[in-house]
């Protein structure tokens, strides 16, 4: 179900039409719901709006840099350390010290802002709870205004949810986790709130109306003094975390609370940030609370960055963990980047979750995400990320026996020995096999994910495993890294080489198998022909889609009034 089209996309704004009291230049795009209005209040959306009209020109030229840097790796330029900002890498500064509330973070656990999921992960034990916008939410106009609506409930700790089939009510332990929420990226527009006459950025809508309701209430109830706290995704230079700087230092202002009061951590999940990891802490030293290592969207951003590197190919998706080189050297980087500045170094998220209906493969999958934490925790991590309440007892034993009683790591784990880390390291290639079964597996992990996502789904457990936006990106750029390049796939003894035809006929296959797995009536009322569509279209595509949500949001988008939709 995809907008209806017009040219109108300057309409002047109409409340009555929408049922929301907006200010001057805002426009509601998407459904009426009371529970929403006492969210898109007018005062809070001229508080999005001022921020939207004061950063946009500078998000839109960070969007530009983007595309540029792009296309000189095209070209055949290579990432690097940025001889510009040598003395910023070189010189000894430290961020700010870390707030107590947060000093110790062994355990994240993550999800979408589904109601009963941020009950269940604010009661799991883990230290603290990450919100997610992001790469676990499917950002539909329900989804983000509901999840508002929960966030406020849970920051306020009235948050209830009623489970009708069960009879089980859901409500706050006394102790519970930090809360972080992570915005979407600078590139994912929010169409159903126009600014302008222009879709809003999703991220200050997201940030916008949370700090707005909740600053006040976190800093007294969560923060002690401080917050609110956040997780920045996606950003690929520091010249995008100076964006953010002065999102916050504005916001602080327009709060009157004092500067440095919010704190994000910031993801390095893309390659061209891996060069930049001082530079960003440097822009956000005054509000920074670490760096995290996203290894899904960083291997996605791998085969990004090299779209058009043919000697740079990544293995089967299965293959490229963190003990290959190249990743490896990207979590000791970050590891000693971190602590030299005084802040936390945070690990990453193991796929693995709880099998429930076989023992067997529940003990290995479990033994896996161990071992990921234990190297994780041996090279210095401060904390690590969790998918699912069920891990969370694993994780925090693997951090606390190699911690002993230290909130972190920060002191003790200076890790000079990485300052020898070299381009060289960054960038070298995955090693591994490439197999037909890979394709498969892509194809189908990809149009399930995909299918899940259209209908409000943004993490799901398939095959397993947890998927979400970025281990679905992964599977997408990889099949049409392969099928650009026409790659032989020796892995598993059969030597063919990826083709248009190949990936027809895999689709054919998988769609069946689909079928077969989840039932003809559940795949009748799914989106899987849909998604089939979009992603057959988006891993053969001449040029590479930057993103797939982007590329797939218009078929999320409904506004009401219907027939009225702005271009994006
Ligand atoms: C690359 C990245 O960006 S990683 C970060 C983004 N990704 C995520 O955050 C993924 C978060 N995890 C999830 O969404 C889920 O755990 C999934 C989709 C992986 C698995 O979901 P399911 O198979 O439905 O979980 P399962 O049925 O085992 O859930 C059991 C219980 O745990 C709860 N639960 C599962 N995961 C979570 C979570 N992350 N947070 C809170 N509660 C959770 C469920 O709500 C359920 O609660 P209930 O017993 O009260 O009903
Ligand atoms: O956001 C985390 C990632 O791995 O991507
Ligand atoms: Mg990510």
């Amino acid at each position: 179900m995809g907008p209806a089209t017009s040219e109108n996309h300057h309409a002047p704004p109409d409340t009555k039409k929408s049922g929301y009291d907006a200010p001057e230049g805002v426009e509601i795009r998407g459904r009426y719901d009371g529970e929403f209005a006492a969210i898109l209040t007018k005062d809070a959306l001229q508080f999005v709006a001022d921020l939207q009209r004061e950063f946009r020109n500078r998000i839109k030229y960070a969007m530009e840099c983007r595309k540029e840097a792009r296309r000189r790796y095209s070209e055949g330029a290579l990432p690097g350390f940025d001889p510009a900002t040598r003395c910023i890498r070189e010189e000894e500064w430290t961020c700010a010290p870390v707030p107590p509330a947060v000093a110790d973070r062994k355990v994240e656990i993550t999800g979408p802002v589904e109601r009963k999921m941020i009950i269940n992960a604010l009661n799991s034990g883990a230290k603290v709870f990450m919100a997610d916008f992001e790469d676990a939410l499917s950002p539909s106009w329900e989804n983000l205004m509901r999840g508002q609506v929960n966030l406020k409930d849970a920051v306020d700790g009235t948050i209830t949810f009623h489970d009708k089939v069960r009879n089980r009510v859901y409500k706050l332990n006394n102790q519970t986790a930090k809360l972080f929420v992570r915005p979407r990226g600078w590139h994912l527009p929010e169409a159903h709130i126009l600014i302008d006459g222009e879709p809003a950025t999703g991220c200050l809508v997201d940030f916008g109306l949370y700090f707005y309701h909740n600053y006040a209430a976190f800093r007294r109830i969560q923060g002690a003094g401080f917050g609110p706290f956040f997780y920045l995704p996606k950003m690929e230079n520091s010249r995008e975390a100076k964006i953010w700087n002065c999102v916050f230092e504005k916001a602080e202002k327009v709060a009157g609370i004092e500067r440095g009061s919010i704190r994000a951590t910031v993801l390095i999940e893309t390659l061209p940030a891996v060069f930049q990891m001082n530079e960003i802490l440097h822009e956000l030293r005054d509000h920074s609370v670490g760096l995290n290592c996203g290894r899904w969207d960083y291997i996605f951003s791998y085969v990004k960055t090299f779209q058009a590197h043919p000697d740079r190919l990544l293995p089967d998706r299965v293959q490229v963990g963190m003990t290959q080189h190249f990743t490896k050297s990207y979590s000791d980087l970050l590891i000693w980047t971190c602590h030299r500045r005084g802040v936390h170094a945070m690990g990453g998220m193991a796929a693995q979750i709880p099998i429930r209906d076989d023992p067997e493969a529940n003990k290995e999958a479990l033994e896996l995400v161990r071992k990921d934490k234990l190297r994780e925790v041996r090279a210095g991590h401060d904390g690590t990320w969790a998918a699912h309440p069920g891990l969370i007892p694993a994780c925090m034993e693997v951090f606390s026996d190699n911690m002993g009683n230290t909130p972190n790591q920060i002191q003790s784990m200076k890790r000079e020995d990485a300052s020898t880390i070299t381009e060289e390291d960054l960038l070298q290639r995955p090693r591994g096999s490439r197999s037909l079964e890979g394709l498969r597996l892509n194809t189908r992990v990809g149009i399930q994910y995909l299918a899940a996502w259209l209908t409000g789904t943004g993490s799901v457990p398939l095959y397993n495993l947890m998927e979400d936006a970025a281990t679905a990106e992964i599977s997408r750029v990889q099949n049409w890294q392969w099928l650009k390049y026409g790659v032989e796939l020796d892995g598993d003894g059969l030597g063919v080489r990826v083709s248009n035809d190949l990936f027809g006929k895999v689709v054919e296959e998988e769609m069946a198998r689909i079928e077969r797995e989840v039932g003809k009536e559940k795949f009748q009322r799914g989106r899987y022909k849909e998604a089939c569509k979009i992603f057959a279209r988006q891993c053969t595509a001449p040029t590479l889609d930057d993103f797939l949500t982007l590329n797939a949001y218009e078929n999320i988008v409904i506004h009401h009034p219907m027939g009225s939709s702005p271009r994006l």
